[in-house]
Order: C-alpha cells, then sequence, then structure tokens
C-alpha cells in the first residue's frame, strides 16, 4: 500500500526550479532569463498589446483592490488584471509555467502557496513605481512577488525602466529584459522601478499567496 503511494508520488528534479529555491533562501530574490523563450514572449506582448489598445487598461492604483487609491507621484503605470479562467492561448502557456513552478514550491518547499494573481502592466515613457513593499496593511497573504518583462528585444540601458531590488547591502539594477522572470520575498525586499525614459516598458507583475 505505502509502496503503491510513494510510487505515483515519483518526484522528478528540476534544475532551473532548484536553482530559483537555492536563490531565494540565500538571498530572498532569483532573475532568471529566458524563463519564457522569445516566442512565448511575443505572443504573450501580442495579447497585452491588443487588450491595450481595446482600451481595457486602467490607471494602477496603490493600496489592495479594497483599498484604493490613484496617486501618480508613487506609480504611473497602467494595468489589467489577467484572468485565469479566460485565459486565451499565450495566457494559458503563462499560467501553466507559473502553475508548475508554485506545485514545485509547495512540495520542496512546503510554501503553502493556495492563489495567484497576476496582471499585465505598461509603463509609458516617464513613468514610475517608487520605492515600496508589496504587501498591505490589512493583508499579508502575499508570499512571492514575480515579474516577467515583455519587451523588445532591444530594450537599451538609456531606456530606463530598471527594476531596482533593495538588499541589507545593495540595490540591484535589473533591465527589464524579455523573457526574464524576477521573483522575491513579497514581505521582506523593497524595491522599485526606475522612470522610463524611452519606449514603453511591458509585463506580467503578480503575486503567490497564502490563504
Ligand atoms: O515591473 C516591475 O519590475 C516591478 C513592478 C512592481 O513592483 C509592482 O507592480 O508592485
Ligand atoms: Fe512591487
Amino acid at each position: 500500500m505505502t509502496d503503491e503511494l510513494f510510487e505515483q508520488l515519483e518526484f522528478i528534479e528540476n534544475p532551473l526550479f532548484e536553482t530559483i529555491i537555492s536563490n531565494l533562501l540565500q538571498q530572498q530574490y532569483s532573475i532568471v532569463n529566458d524563463f519564457f523563450s522569445s516566442e512565448e514572449v511575443e505572443v504573450l506582448r501580442n495579447s497585452l498589446l491588443a487588450k491595450y489598445e481595446a482600451d481595457r487598461f486602467k490607471k494602477s492604483a496603490i493600496g489592495n483592490r479594497t483599498n484604493e487609491e490613484v496617486d501618480k507621484t508613487i506609480r504611473g503605470d497602467f494595468i489589467l488584471w489577467m484572468d485565469e479562467n479566460n485565459a486565451n492561448e499565450a495566457e494559458l502557456i503563462f499560467f501553466k509555467k507559473i502553475s508548475e513552478l508554485v506545485t514545485y514550491l509547495n512540495s520542496t518547499c512546503f510554501l503553502g502557496i493556495l492563489h495567484k494573481e497576476f496582471h499585465y502592466a505598461i509603463y509609458p515613457t516617464g513613468t514610475f513605481y517608487k520605492r515600496h513593499l508589496d504587501t498591505f496593511q490589512n493583508d499579508d497573504r502575499r508570499k512571492l512577488s514575480i515579474v516577467c518583462y515583455l519587451n523588445e528585444e532591444n530594450w537599451l540601458c538609456e531606456n530606463g525602466g530598471e527594476l531596482t531590488i533593495y538588499t541589507d547591502k545593495d540595490a540591484i539594477n535589473i533591465l527589464p529584459l524579455p523573457g526574464r522572470l524576477v521573483i522575491f520575498e513579497s514581505q521582506i525586499l523593497e524595491h522599485e522601478v526606475k522612470a522610463v525614459k524611452a519606449s514603453e516598458r511591458m509585463s506580467i507583475t503578480g503575486w503567490l499567496k497564502t490563504r
């Protein structure tokens, strides 16, 4: 009986996910290049742009959905929440990969992630998101923040828009390169999006949450 159960639950080690876990344990963040292939980034970017052009994005707010306030001196991006239950083909690829990561985290680190929420984001030229923590006073369920960049291949340093993560010792500057995924501890690491100086910065941002 017991043998049967162990057979069914045979565990396959995933080197990429193992790297993410050891990065998180050591430094509370992980940067993964090419988490999504350039083809995957392209379909996701097209999906974002189609919805943006159909005017479905709204001005981002601070605070959570029950307690939100638009303040352009803090953040200037436009967002659209994704609906996993009505996902298009591109979004299904996205959610499948993220779900694999969540399943892995739950089975190896017992993180107890029960929910996830993601939104598309566009930062037009001139916009930014001032230094902040991704948790709310009235809700501490966000455990891990995930950002995935959907920009064109030729994103330049001069375009700005770096994600800066503040650790005890350093400020880590991360360019929003296509396919790059950044994952970090929501309740611990303050971070900011530096002003975009040229072009539009496109991404998907989300959170893995406990109950
Ligand atoms: O786009 C990024 O690099 C980070 C976005 C962010 O910090 C947020 O939406 O809370
Ligand atoms: Fe954030």
